[in-house]
């Protein structure tokens, strides 16, 4: 027993020698080279390759590591893996849980295209003496990919950009959408965004919008072909984007349709204020700020810009700060320095247009005549939806939605539904007046709110014949008027009889002249 200990003891003495040696011979610098290199010969013999993919990269948070995060957060990585810790979170304005890997464990990924790949997530503590001039995260993060080699040139870049597009689909599934703003002006939020953000949580859908049944397919088919349609944009050479011009009275649904496409698709919306912008170029900073997979929004086009043609009609003086004056409407040198019509048919379909991609453009308006051709030519406003007054299918719509109404209830009638139908056809009524009625009287029971409707319609055609009874004398009074005054009585001159219809009329036509 006391050879052992002595044995021992003296292979202590040798290890703390040859340890105190090594640290003389060998100072941290060499021995950090060395680890490297033998991490270097390892990785040189190894069959396998791999990959750090750090949080924060140089000054930016790296894309990618937030996008790996959540693919292996999404069902099929976590399914796939051999065993594998999750953490579970739920992100701000998010209506769902995710899940990703724990620090510190590690994840076998088989769901691509057969191949196998294995990810480490490393979180190491940061030296605290470390500098830096920005605050940065206590810890490191990172993402170690493993790979075999063999499979490196097949496998590596599509495996990213499979990631990357899934890490999408999952952003969008379980966050709300946003809904952006540039109401601020061209001021710039402290992460230097110009766009802020709330949730969108608007509930419109196709579903619930009084539009006539085909019409609808028609513009959910269009948009359907345009999210799946990313080869056919490239193989022809255009812009992945897609243009929608909104017309039509107050009330009939521009912005419910929005709010539906948005919801449809699950794109955010950035809902550009155009008065808001002074410039062409801060027009092209908001652009460059926005995301793919958004519908960017100009509401009341006609109202924000003075939209005439751009040479032929100067603008009206107090659309002058807008448009900064005629110089720059011919393209003078100013153009940069104020926000014009071109700068708008640039940023919707221009170079800067497709900085982005995926994105859709609305513009909505009441007066469809006051815009100028440029705008809503094919490439810009691809596609024109009148949005109109309410028709037979969108009341049916509303009271299906408003009333709970079933498609068969419709057909036994006793003529109510029949003469509802022969009304809305003869009077105009937006779907928000309609609304509004049967938001009203829903609770006298459904029959009873349909008749409300009848009676409101009634009320319009009454209201409306005798405004045309009354616009019609009204008009033959003028008329007379005129007639009196072009054929002077007695010999009198035009200008003497007119100086006796102001003179002498009426006192109420001279009070008014007197007050003036
Ligand atoms: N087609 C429709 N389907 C369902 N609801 C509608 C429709 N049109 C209008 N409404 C109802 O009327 C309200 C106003 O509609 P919306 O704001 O979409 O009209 P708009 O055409 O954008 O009006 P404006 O031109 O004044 O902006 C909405 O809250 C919605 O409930
Ligand atoms: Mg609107």
């Amino acid at each position: 027993m006391k050879e052992l200990w002595t044995s021992l003891a003296s292979m202590m003495g040798v290890f703390a020698f040859f340890q105190s040696l090594l640290t003389v011979a060998f100072p941290p610098e060499l021995r950090l080279a060395l680890s490297r290199l033998l991490r270097r010969l390892r990785t040189v013999l190894s069959t396998h390759c791999y990959f750090d993919i750090v949080e924060i990269d140089g000054v930016s948070t790296n894309e990618l590591y937030n996008a790996v995060q959540l693919y292996l957060s999404s069902s099929a990585a976590a399914s796939s893996s051999s065993g594998g810790r999750l953490s579970l979170s739920r992100p701000l304005n998010s209506s769902s849980f995710t899940f990703s890997l724990s620090n510190a464990d590690s994840l076998v990924d088989h769901s691509f295209r057969g191949f196998t790949a294995h990810w480490d997530h490393i979180v190491t503590q940061r030296p605290q003496n470390s500098f830096s001039w920005r605050p940065v995260p206590d810890e490191k993060r990172g993402f170690t990919l493993k790979i075999k080699k063999k499979d490196k040139p097949l496998m590596l870049e599509p495996y990213l950009d499979h990631i990357m597009d899934r890490a999408s689909d999952i952003r969008r599934r379980n966050q709300d959408r946003l809904l952006f703003t540039n109401s601020k002006g061209g001021s710039l939020d402290p992460r230097g965004h110009p766009w802020e953000s709330v949730p969108f949580k608007h509930p419109s859908t196709f579903d619930t919008l009084a539009l006539d049944p085909d019409r609808k397919r028609a513009i959910m088919d269009d948009l359907r072909d345009f999210v799946e349609g990313k080869s056919f944009y490239q193989r022809t050479g255009r812009a992945w984007k897609r243009g929608y011009l909104l017309y039509g009275p107050p009330g009939t649904g521009k912005s419910s349709m929005i709010a539906a496409m948005a919801n449809y698709l699950g794109y955010d919306i950035y809902d550009l204020e155009l008065t808001e912008v002074s410039t062409n170029s801060e027009l092209r900073k908001l652009l460059m700020k926005t995301t793919s997979k958004s519908i960017i929004v100009i509401e009341d086009i006609d109202c924000s810009i003075n939209l005439s043609n751009r040479v032929d009609h100067p603008p009206p003086p107090k659309r002058r700060h807008l448009l900064g004056g005629e110089s720059e409407l011919r393209g003078g040198d100013d153009n940069a320095r104020s926000l014009t019509l071109s700068g708008l048919l640039n940023f919707t379909d221009g170079l800067w247009s497709c900085c982005g991609s995926e994105r859709i453009f609305v513009f909505t308006t009441n007066h469809v005549e006051k815009i100028d051709p440029a705008l809503l030519r094919c490439g810009r406003m691809d596609m024109h939806i009148h949005m109109s007054y309410c028709s037979y299918p969108a009341m049916k719509i509303l009271m299906k939605n408003y009333l709970g109404f079933e498609d068969g209830d419709f057909e036994l009638d006793d003529g109510l539904f029949a003469e509802l139908e022969r009304l809305i056809g003869e009077v105009e009524m937006t779907p928000a007046d309609v609304s509004e009625v049967l938001i009203k009287r829903r609770r006298l029971g459904k029959r009873r709110a349909v008749e409300e409707v009848v009676e409101a319609l009634k009320g319009r055609r009454k209201g409306g014949a005798m405004w045309e009874e009354n616009a019609r004398r009204e008009e033959e009074e003028e008329e007379q008027e005129k007639r009196a005054l072009e054929s002077p009585k007695n010999g009198e001159s035009v200008e003497a009889a007119e100086g006796k219809i102001e003179c002498g009329g009426g006192g109420e036509v001279r009070e008014e002249k007197k007050g003036e």
